[in-house]
């Protein structure tokens, strides 16, 4: 739910607003109930990540006003709900670390790159690479990853955070050229400007998870995208409508439009209008 909304300008304070509320009030529960709680937590507590892999040591690299910081910071700040209640409640927590998850399932309009590639091409419109395509992700097949949370809430010893994700990396371009070459479209790869803020590269160091779980994905992304592009190509899309507008990459163009209208940067970086 908090994917589908965190472009959406309407919402951006609300995604904050749900994580924080969210987390305490479950945390509040599982006290009340002494249960043991797991957070869906998420790569996007890494930002734009300068360490690759990314290991759960890493304390990432978050702009905490851009455009995506009402997610990332939203996330983040759970975290530090399940650790504080685990310390100060003795709270059972689990906190995985969850790196782009796609398959059968996957709402047809969520808006990641996934879904969007797949619905463009099965329909023949254009694909949209946002940027040149150089950015990487890495992409977790949903049985892996409920293998690997299933794992986690069954340890008795590790609470995490732990990353849970497949470490192959892709570009993005890769994706679009292997979703074309899979549905056999027609579609073109068109590209639009990159939203601000959008991380380099993604790819998650699993050594925790194998060490303490025994945890590894076992399916490879091209098997998971052929699984994925059945289950898109028999939806009834009468059943679904499009939540939000096609327009992550406007967050960049007004960012673009923006620098192009201000003063210029010398190379120190000071503005010449502020000299
Ligand atoms: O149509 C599209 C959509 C997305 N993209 C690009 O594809 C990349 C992946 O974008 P996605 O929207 O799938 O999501 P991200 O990998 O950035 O974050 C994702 O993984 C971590 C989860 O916690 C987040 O909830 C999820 O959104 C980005 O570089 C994005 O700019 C496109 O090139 N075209």
């Amino acid at each position: 739910m908090l994917t589908m909304i965190r472009f959406h300008p309407v919402h951006h304070g609300l995604a904050v607003k749900v994580s924080f509320f969210g987390a305490m009030n479950m945390l509040g529960l599982a006290k009340r109930v002494n249960a043991r709680i797991l957070q869906a937590s998420t790569s996007e507590v890494y930002g734009d990540a300068q360490e690759s892999p990314q290991t759960e040591s890493y304390w990432g690299n978050v702009n905490c006003h851009g455009v995506r910081a009402c997610y990332d910071e939203g996330k983040r700040v759970a975290e530090t709900l399940f650790f504080d209640f685990h310390r100060q409640h003795k709270i059972e927590v689990r906190v995985a670390r969850i790196f782009n998850t796609f398959g059968p399932g996957m709402h047809p309009y969520d808006g990641r790159v996934v879904s969007n590639f797949i619905m463009q091409a099965l329909s023949g419109e254009d694909i949209t690479i946002y940027g040149d395509g150089g950015q990487t992700r890495s992409f977790c097949f949903v049985d892996d990853l409920i293998e690997g949370l299933v794992r986690l809430m069954n340890n008795d010893t590790e609470i995490g955070p732990m990353n849970i994700g497949n470490p192959t990396e892709f570009t993005i371009k890769q994706l679009a050229e292997m979703t074309v070459r899979l549905t056999k479209s027609p579609s073109k790869i068109i590209y639009k400007p990159l939203p601000q803020d959008d991380p380099k590269q993604r790819r998650p160091d699993i050594s925790f998870a194998k060490s303490a779980l025994d945890w590894e994905p076992n399916v490879a992304l091209e098997e998971g995208l052929a699984k994925t592009i059945e289950y898109f190509s028999k939806l009834d899309m009468r059943n679904f409508k499009k939540p939000t507008t096609h327009d992550a990459h406007k967050n960049s163009e007004a960012e673009e439009k923006r620098a192009k209208n201000a003063s210029p940067v010398r190379s120190n970086g000071i503005s010449a209008a502020t000299k």
